[in-house]
């Protein structure tokens, strides 16, 4: 049989994965209000510099569901393009993270933690059990990837 003859299985349920795209720059500097000055210098090294440094993150959201038989969708991306702003644009572009959000006010604003800051935030918007992974990419070579473990 050749691919073009295929015919749709409308009574099997599928599960379908659909991911979403953003940038957002940032500054943040790496350093822990439980730790001595010595002890974030040895840790952090340059990233604990009090002047900061930026990121122009890329995060990538996918959610995980039912591809509706009617709407052909998991989700409308549009929907999820709108939370991803209410949850990662408006708190965190062009901001200093770790004054202008409350949130890593006492938490370290590690890429680590950017992801599940993001997660939170996705997961009072999206419906129940839908968001599947957050993936925060702080440079090309550094990469955070939470499924809300
Ligand atoms: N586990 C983590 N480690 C580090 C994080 C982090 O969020 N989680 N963040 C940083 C720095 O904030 C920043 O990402 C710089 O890291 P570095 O790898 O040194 O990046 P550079 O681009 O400066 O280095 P290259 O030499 O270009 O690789 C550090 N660690
Ligand atoms: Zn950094």
């Amino acid at each position: 049989m050749q691919s073009c003859d295929l015919l749709p299985s409308p009574s099997k349920p599928r599960t379908g994965h659909i991911s979403r795209s953003m940038t957002f720059s940032a500054c943040h500097r790496l350093h822990s209000n439980s730790l001595s000055d010595e002890e974030n210098k040895r840790i952090f090294g340059k990233c604990n510099n009090p002047n900061g440094h930026g990121h122009n993150y890329k995060v990538i959201v996918t959610v995980r569901g039912k591809i509706d038989p009617v709407t052909g969708m998991v989700m409308n991306l549009t929907d999820l393009k709108k939370y991803m702003e209410e949850a990662i644009a408006i708190p965190m572009d062009h901001k200093n993270l770790d004054q202008d959000v409350p949130y890593f006010k006492n938490v370290v604003s590690s890429v680590e933690n950017v992801s599940v800051f993001i997660w939170e935030g996705l997961q009072q918007r999206l419906e129940e059990g839908l968001l599947y992974e957050v993936c925060v990419h702080e440079t090309d070579a550094n990469i955070a990837v939470y499924r809300g473990e």
